[in-house]
C-alpha cells in the first residue's frame, strides 16, 4: 500500500510509522487518520512484526488536529458526520505501540500519543491541550487520557490554560515514561521495541491487553482477567521454551506461538 501521509517502514520485528505533513507540523486530518489506522492494522495482521513506533518530525510530532479543515465545519456536519468518530482506532492497535515525540505533540497530537502504549520522549518535546485557546475542548481523548495520566490538578491545570509542558515536566507527571537526548530519540525507541519483538509475542500482546485493562476494570475484575490470562500462557511453547531455557542458562528461541 502506498500512503501520502505517511512513511511506513519495518526494521526487522519493528514496524515504524512516521507522520509525513512538514508544511502542517503533522497536523493530523482525515487522510493521516485514515491511512494510519491502516498502517496499524496492517502491522498487527503480520506474523513478523512483534511492535511498532509512532514518530514524527524533530520540530512536530503532531501539532493537533488540522485546524484549516475544521475551522468551517458546523455542528450537524461533525455531528452526523461524526468527525473524529473514528481516529481512536489507534488505541485499538493490538501490538505494542510506542511513541517517539519530539517537539510539539498538541491538541490531538498529544492526544495521539496518549492513545499509544507508552510515550520516549526527546528533551525538545512540548506537550499540551490547546483546544480552550480556540474556543473549543479536547476531542479525542485529552480530557480523559491526559487526566489519567497526569492526575486532574494538572489535567485542569493544561486544559483549561491552554499551556505548553516541557519534557521535564512531563516525565515527572508520569505522561512520558522516559526522556532522551534528540539525537538518540529514534535509536532508543527502535531499541525498546526491538526488545519487546524478541519476547514471545502472544505474552507481549497479553501484558499490553492486561496493562490496558486496568484502566477500565475494577481491581477485583482486573486480577481476575489478568490470572486467566497467566493461566492461558502456560498453553503456549513459548512458555515452555522460555522456562526451559532459564533452567538450562540458554538464550531462549521464542516461536510466538
Ligand atoms: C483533536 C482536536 C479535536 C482538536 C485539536 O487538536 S485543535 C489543534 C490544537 N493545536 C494547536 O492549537 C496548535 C496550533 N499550532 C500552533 O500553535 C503553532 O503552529 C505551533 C506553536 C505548534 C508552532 O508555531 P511556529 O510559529 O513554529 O509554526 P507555524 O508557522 O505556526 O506553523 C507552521 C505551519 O504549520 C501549520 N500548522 C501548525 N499547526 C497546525 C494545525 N493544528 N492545523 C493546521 N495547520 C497547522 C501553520 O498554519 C503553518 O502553516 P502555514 O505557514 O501554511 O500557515
Amino acid at each position: 500500500m502506498t500512503y501520502e501521509t505517511l512513511l511506513v517502514e519495518t526494521r526487522g520485528r519493528v514496524g515504524l510509522v512516521t507522520l509525513n505533513r512538514p508544511q502542517a507540523l503533522n497536523a493530523l486530518n482525515s487522510t493521516v487518520m485514515r491511512e494510519l489506522a491502516a498502517a496499524l492494522k496492517a502491522f498487527d495482521a503480520d506474523k513478523e512484526i512483534g511492535a511498532v513506533v509512532l514518530a514524527g518530525s524533530e520540530k512536530a510530532f503532531a501539532a493537533g488536529a488540522d485546524i484549516k479543515e475544521m475551522q468551517t465545519l458546523d455542528f450537524v456536519d461533525s455531528y452526523l458526520g461524526d468527525f473524529i468518530g473514528g481516529w481512536d482506532q489507534v488505541a485499538a492497535a493490538r501490538k505494542p505501540l510506542i511513541a517517539a515525540v519530539s517537539g510539539y505533540a498538541l491538541g490531538g497530537g498529544c492526544e495521539l500519543a496518549m492513545m499509544c502504549d507508552f510515550i520516549i520522549a526527546s528533551e525538545t518535546a512540548k506537550f499540551g491541550q490547546p483546544e480552550i485557546t480556540l474556543g473549543v475542548i479536547p476531542g479525542m481523548g485529552g480530557s480523559q487520557r491526559l487526566t489519567r495520566a497526569v492526575g486532574k490538578a494538572k489535567a485542569m491545570d493544561l486544559v483549561l490554560t491552554g499551556r505548553m509542558m516541557d519534557a521535564a515536566e512531563a516525565e515527572r507527571a508520569g505522561l512520558v515514561s522516559r526522556v532522551v537526548a534528540p539525537e538518540k530519540l529514534l535509536e532508543e525507541v527502535l531499541t525498546a521495541a526491538e526488545k519487546i519483538a524478541s519476547f514471545s509475542l502472544p505474552a507481549v500482546m497479553m501484558a499490553k491487553e492486561a496493562v490496558s485493562r486496568s484502566l477500565e476494570l475494577t481491581l477485583a475484575e482486573g486480577l481476575r482477567f489478568e490470572r486467566r490470562l497467566f493461566h492461558s500462557l502456560f498453553a503456549t511453547e513459548d512458555q515452555k521454551e522460555g522456562m526451559a531455557a532459564f533452567v538450562a542458562k540458554r538464550k531462549p528461541e521464542f516461536k510466538h506461538r
